[in-house]
């Protein structure tokens, strides 16, 4: 995207945030201690198996979810020390759109009403309304026409061009994309991504991108959370794709089905997943999470009490010259990495 080297201050940060769901015993925690950060023009990929935490991650960053622990910034504020006030303008700045837009839009509305009540949800309507509703429809390549229509009358991309629509209505900073183009035929897929490639140069938008396709993820971002369990175990530029330290990460690479092997790992050394199963997001196993399925190899029994036993600190590994942080006691440095013949 971006791909700016200068890049202002984040726009939009998680801090320790935990968070889960339900109450009192029954209570699950399934986000454990996140750190990130996104600053205006970049995209944030949330990459990860289904249960891991992207959504629950989405939730708390645009304010659907409060976390347990931790801060979200908006701009350096704290969002949960802001007056009611403070929160209604700040919510505005953060825009979610949703995976499947048919189930967002509502089905007896025109898209034109859908866009008004995005620019004025306290119900007043403005004099300049339609001519700014024409314009947001036109900055996602539809016909103005389209305002006198149900969301029926469009096909998959389209309705995903007005949930769109409905989000810059309100002039956002931050784009949280939740698996935005999953329900769409590939050719769809592209048009989707680049328009949200040539809106956010257009308009400096800050995107948190989730998404469990890793080509999609190599395609968009600047730089990449993996999540475990609801843990990050890997964090730094998109280019961790291509030489991911830990083996959690590898092994994403390693299962996808790609003839050119475009996204799959450099170096080719397979680590083959002790088991297919993560574990409860609620109850991580002791020391690295991961340990029950990692096939690391080259390890001595020490080195793996120590996986069993210590939580392994989010923290650069791999030198000066690698700014990306891994969660591994023993991450796949490619220097240090046994070779296939
Ligand atoms: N509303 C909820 N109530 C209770 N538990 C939930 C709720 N939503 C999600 N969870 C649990 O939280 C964990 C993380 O789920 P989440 O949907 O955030 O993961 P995900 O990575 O987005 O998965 P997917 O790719 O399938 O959407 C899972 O164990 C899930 O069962």
């Amino acid at each position: 995207m971006a791909r700016t080297e200068q890049l202002t201050a984040p726009v939009l940060q998680a801090s320790g945030v935990s968070a889960g769901y339900g109450f009192g015993p029954k209570s699950a925690k399934v986000l454990h201690n996140v750190d990130l950060a996104v600053s205006p023009g970049q995209t944030m990929g949330l990459v990860g198996e289904s249960g891991s935490g992207k959504s629950t991650l989405a939730k708390v960053l645009v304010g659907q979810l409060a976390p347990s622990t931790g801060k979200v910034l908006l701009a350096g504020a704290d969002v949960g020390s802001m007056s009611r006030r403070e929160l209604q303008a700040a919510r505005r700045t953060i825009q979610l759109i949703p995976q499947d837009p048919y189930a967002s839009l509502d089905p007896r509305m025109t898209v034109g009403r859908v866009l008004q009540e995005a620019l004025n949800p306290n119900g007043r309507r403005n004099a300049a309304d339609s001519s700014r509703v024409t314009e947001l429809l036109e900055t996602v390549a539809l016909d103005g026409s389209a305002a006198t229509k149900l969301p029926h009358e469009f096909s998959g991309g389209q309705r995903q061009r007005i949930a769109i629509a409905r989000a810059l209505a309100v002039e956002p900073k931050v784009i949280i994309a939740d698996e935005v183009t999953s329900a769409l035929d590939s050719s769809v897929q592209a048009e989707i991504l680049n328009l949200l490639r040539a809106l956010q140069e257009a308009q400096g938008l800050a995107y948190i991108f989730v998404t469990h396709d890793l080509s999609i993820a190599d395609y968009m971002c600047d730089e990449l959370s993996v999540l475990y369990l609801g843990q990050i175990v890997e964090q730094g530029g998109s280019d961790l794709l291509r030489h991911p330290n830990h083996p959690y990460s590898r092994l994403l690479l390693d299962s996808v089905p790609d003839p050119a092997g475009n996204f799959l790992a450099a170096d080719a050394v397979a680590v083959r997943a002790t088991s297919d199963e993560p574990a409860d997001p609620a109850h991580p196993p002791s020391g690295c999470s991961f340990h029950p399925r990692c096939g690391r190899p080259g390890r001595t029994d020490s080195d793996l009490r120590m996986c069993t036993d210590d939580v392994p600190a989010l923290i650069n590994r791999g030198g000066a010259a690698d700014r990306r942080r891994t969660a591994c006691h023993f991450p796949l440095l490619i220097d240090a990495l046994p070779r296939k013949a």
